[in-house]
């Protein structure tokens, strides 16, 4: 299947139970979520004048609408000529549980790699089963939300993203559904390193003893 890519690129993950670990971040293009506070906001549309070859979106920094074209094994030439050595993938986006990702996740294992996806729980899954599954719901959304349980339900991680007394709420309510496995990690994140974000999710985590994530990668400015 073909793969719209916003961006790849090495670094080490920031968010969540996998924090410290060297990655590749593999970014797919679109997301019809909207969430207001959406640090990449500039993967939201697929816009076919915003293609692109892959050689000229590696050349770009910076957030940039383009994206170009790619499947598993392009993927894989391209690991290598970049001569990555992270033996990590992150699958994100965007929304990338839009794209059916058995061919890529099977692919990447068996060239020896881990993967992780960070999915919002809008779109079913279509991974390996061997891939982790770091889910950060949802719950504004228009229509509600019909799959979201099916991914509540094999969530390694969930890592909801806070700001206000309501957050936590919401997601009191995701974790006492029926469907969802209960030995999920669970952790909050503050929404844009705000101040008060941060107090609250140190506050709520020692309440509840769940775990807290920083985005790491933006107090030491990488990618
Ligand atoms: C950009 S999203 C892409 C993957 C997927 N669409 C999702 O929402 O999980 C990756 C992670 O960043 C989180 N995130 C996005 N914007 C954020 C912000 N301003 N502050 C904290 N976390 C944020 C999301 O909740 C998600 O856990
Ligand atoms: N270093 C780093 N860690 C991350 N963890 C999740 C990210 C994302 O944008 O999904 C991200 C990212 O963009 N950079
Ligand atoms: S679901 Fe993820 S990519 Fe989409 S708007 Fe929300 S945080 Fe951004
Ligand atoms: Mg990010």
């Amino acid at each position: 299947m073909s793969l719209k890519l916003n961006e790849v690129f090495e670094s080490i993950q920031g968010e969540g139970a996998y924090t410290g670990v060297p990655s590749i971040f593999v970014r797919l293009q679109g997301c019809p979520v909207g969430c207001p506070w959406c640090d990449t906001q500039h993967t939201w549309s697929v816009d076919l004048e915003d293609k692109r070859s892959e050689q000229q979106v590696m050349k770009e920094s910076g957030d940039s609408r383009h994206w170009f074209s790619s499947d598993a094994e392009q993927l894989m030439a391209l690991f290598k000529r970049q001569g990555y050595q992270a033996r990590h993938v992150v699958l994100t986006g965007g929304e990338p549980a839009m794209y059916d990702l058995r061919d890529l996740t099977q692919t990447l294992h068996q060239h020896g790699f881990s993967t992780q996806i960070e999915t919002s729980g809008t779109f079913e899954l279509q991974i390996s089963p061997e891939t982790w599954v770091t889910l950060s719901p949802k719950v504004d959304m228009k229509g509600g939300y019909p799959v979201l349980d099916s991914v509540l339900a094999v969530a390694h991680e969930i890592k909801h993203p806070v700001a206000m007394e309501r957050h936590v709420e919401e997601l009191k309510a995701l974790l006492a559904r029926p469907a969802t496995n209960l030995d999920a990690l669970v952790y909050l994140q503050p929404i844009s390193q705000q101040k008060r974000a941060t107090e609250l999710a140190i506050r709520t985590c020692i309440a509840e003893n769940w775990r807290l994530s920083l985005q790491t990668h933006k107090f030491i400015g990488i990618e």
